[in-house]
C-alpha cells in the first residue's frame, strides 16, 4: 500500500483540462473521479440549498461548488462557468438541462469548444429517454441481464457494476477523452450521449459476437463461462473461504486436475457437458478438504488458473497486490483501488486528501473562473450559492 504516488510532481495526462461535473448518484461521480485522478481540475457542482451530508463517495481530487440551478442567477452562473470549461458532465434524465435553459445548443453556442457529456441510463432519445431507472434496469434492457445467473435461478445483476460503472462512468470518460482528442484537430466541442444501456451492450460485444460459436447454446447457468462448467467456478474451502477456478484451456485444466490430486485418465473429458454437474460435486468435495491458504500453497506458481477469492480486507494485503501497490490509503486511512491503467510517463496521481464537503470551494472556484468578489457577494445574498468553510475547517 502506498500513500504517495510514484508519479507525484510530474505532469499528468489531463493537466489543464477543466471539468464541471453536476452532482449525480453513482456513474457521473466515477467519470469525474477518473478524470481527476489523471490530472483534470474537476469541480463538482452540488445542489444549493445543500443536503446535510455529501452522498458522493467518489469525490477524490474534486472541489465542490454549491449552486442553485433552479434560480435564474444560478443557471446564469453555470452558463458562465461553462464558458471557461472544457468539459461538462450532466447526469440527469433527458429534458432536465433543457428545462433549466442549460441545454447543449445554448452552452455550445456560448462555448463551441465545450465537450457536453450527458450520462444517462436510456440516452437522449427513444421511448424511455425521460423515464427513471437504475443499473438493473439498464442491464436488463441491454439484453445482458438475461445471460447472468445460475442454473434454474432468476437473472442476477452483479451489484451496480455493469451499467453504472463499466457501461456508464468508464465509457463516458472514454467518450470525453475521445472528444478532447478530436478537439485538438477540429478545435470544436461536441455532445457525448452516453447511454448506459448502450454502454453495457457495447462492453458485452464479445457476448453478442460469439453467439454463433456454440458457447451459449445451453440455458443460462449451464454454459462454459456462466457457471455451467466445473472448471470455471468458485469452490468453498474448509475455513469457509472460496477459491476461483478459471482453467479453460486443456493445458491449464491438466494442472488443475493435478493440483486437486485427481487422475485425468479416470475422469470424463473436460468438455463432456453431461458430466459437468457430477464433476462440480467432485471438485467441491475436494476443495472443502483444505483451507484457502493451503490451496494457495498448492496452486500459486502454477498455471492452473486457481486464485483465492479475497475479501476487501485481504485484497490490499495480498502479496501480488502489494508488489504492484494496487491499493492506496488516503489521509483519512481509507483504502481504495489505485487508478488504472498505469501510464509509464504520465501516471495518474490520485489525491490523498479527503473528499470535498459540499460547497467547500464555492468562492475559490468562482474566483478562478473570473467572478469578482462583488458578483460572488451578490450570489450569496441572493442565496444562489453556499459555502461550507466551517465544516471544512473543523
Ligand atoms: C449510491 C446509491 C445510488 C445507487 C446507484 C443506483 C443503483 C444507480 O443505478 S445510479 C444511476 C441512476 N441513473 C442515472 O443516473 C441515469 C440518469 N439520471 C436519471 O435518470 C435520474 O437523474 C434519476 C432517475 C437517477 C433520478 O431522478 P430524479 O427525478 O431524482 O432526478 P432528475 O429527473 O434527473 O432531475 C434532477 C432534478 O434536480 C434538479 N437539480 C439538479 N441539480 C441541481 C442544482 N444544483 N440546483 C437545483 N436543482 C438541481 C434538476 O433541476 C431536476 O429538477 P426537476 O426534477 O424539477 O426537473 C445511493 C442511493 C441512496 C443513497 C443513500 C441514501 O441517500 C441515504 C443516505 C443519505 C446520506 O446523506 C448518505 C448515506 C446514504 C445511505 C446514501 C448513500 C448512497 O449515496 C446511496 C445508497
Amino acid at each position: 500500500m502506498f500513500r504517495r504516488s510514484a508519479g507525484s510532481g510530474r505532469a499528468m495526462a489531463l493537466s489543464g483540462v477543466r471539468v464541471l461535473e453536476l452532482a449525480g448518484l453513482a456513474p457521473a461521480p466515477l467519470c469525474g473521479m477518473i478524470l481527476a485522478d489523471f490530472g483534470a481540475r474537476v469541480v463538482r457542482v452540488d445542489r444549493a440549498p445543500r443536503s446535510a451530508v455529501a452522498t458522493d463517495v467518489q469525490g477524490r481530487g474534486k472541489r465542490s461548488l454549491a449552486l442553485d440551478l433552479k434560480r435564474p442567477p444560478g443557471a446564469a452562473a453555470l452558463r458562465r462557468l461553462c464558458g471557461g470549461a472544457d468539459v461538462l458532465i450532466e447526469p440527469f434524465r433527458h429534458g432536465v438541462m433543457e428545462k433549466l435553459g442549460l441545454g447543449p445548443e445554448v452552452l455550445l453556442h456560448e462555448n463551441p469548444r465545450l465537450i457536453y457529456a450527458r450520462l444517462t441510463g436510456f440516452g437522449q432519445t427513444g421511448k424511455y429517454a425521460k423515464s427513471a431507472g437504475h443499473d438493473i434496469n439498464y442491464v436488463a434492457l441491454s439484453g445482458v441481464l438475461s445471460k447472468l445467473g445460475r442454473k434454474g435461478e432468476n437473472p442476477y445483476a452483479p451489484l451496480n457494476l455493469l451499467a453504472d460503472f463499466a457501461g456508464g462512468g468508464v465509457l463516458c470518460a472514454l467518450g470525453i477523452i475521445i472528444a478532447l482528442y478530436e478537439r485538438t484537430i477540429s478545435g470544436k466541442g461536441q455532445v457525448v450521449d452516453a447511454s448506459m444501456v448502450e454502454g453495457i451492450a457495447y462492453i458485452s460485444s464479445f457476448l453478442w459476437k460469439s453467439q454463433n460459436l456454440g458457447l451459449w447454446n445451453r440455458p443460462r447457468g449451464e454454459n462454459l463461462l456462466d457457471s455451467g462448467a466445473p472448471f470455471y467456478e468458485t469452490y468453498k474451502t474448509s475455513d469457509g473461504k472460496f477459491m476461483a477456478v478459471g482453467a479453460i484451456e486443456p493445458q491449464f485444466y491438466d494442472q488443475l486436475i493435478k493440483g486437486l490430486g485427481l487422475d485425468s485418465s479416470k475422469l470424463p473429458s473436460q468438455l463432456s457437458f453431461s458430466d459437468w454437474p457430477e464433476m462440480k460435486k467432485k471438485f467441491a468435495s475436494i476443495f472443502a478438504q483444505k483451507t484457502q491458504s493451503e490451496w494457495c500453497r498448492i496452486f500459486d506458481g502454477t498455471d492452473a488458473c486457481v486464485t483465492p477469492v479475497l475479501s476487501f480486507d485481504d485484497a490490499p494485503l495480498h502479496q501480488h497486490n502489494k508488489q504492484r501497490s494496487s491499493f492506496i490509503k488516503n489521509d483519512q486511512e481509507e483504502i481504495s483501488p489505485r487508478p488504472a491503467p498505469l501510464l509509464s510517463r504520465t501516471p495518474a496521481v490520485p489525491s490523498f486528501e479527503r473528499d470535498p464537503f459540499i460547497g467547500e470551494h464555492t468562492e475559490e472556484v468562482l474566483l478562478e473562473y473570473g467572478f469578482t468578489q462583488e458578483e460572488i457577494a451578490k450570489l450569496y445574498s441572493d442565496k444562489v450559492i453556499e459555502s461550507n468553510k466551517l465544516k471544512a475547517n473543523l
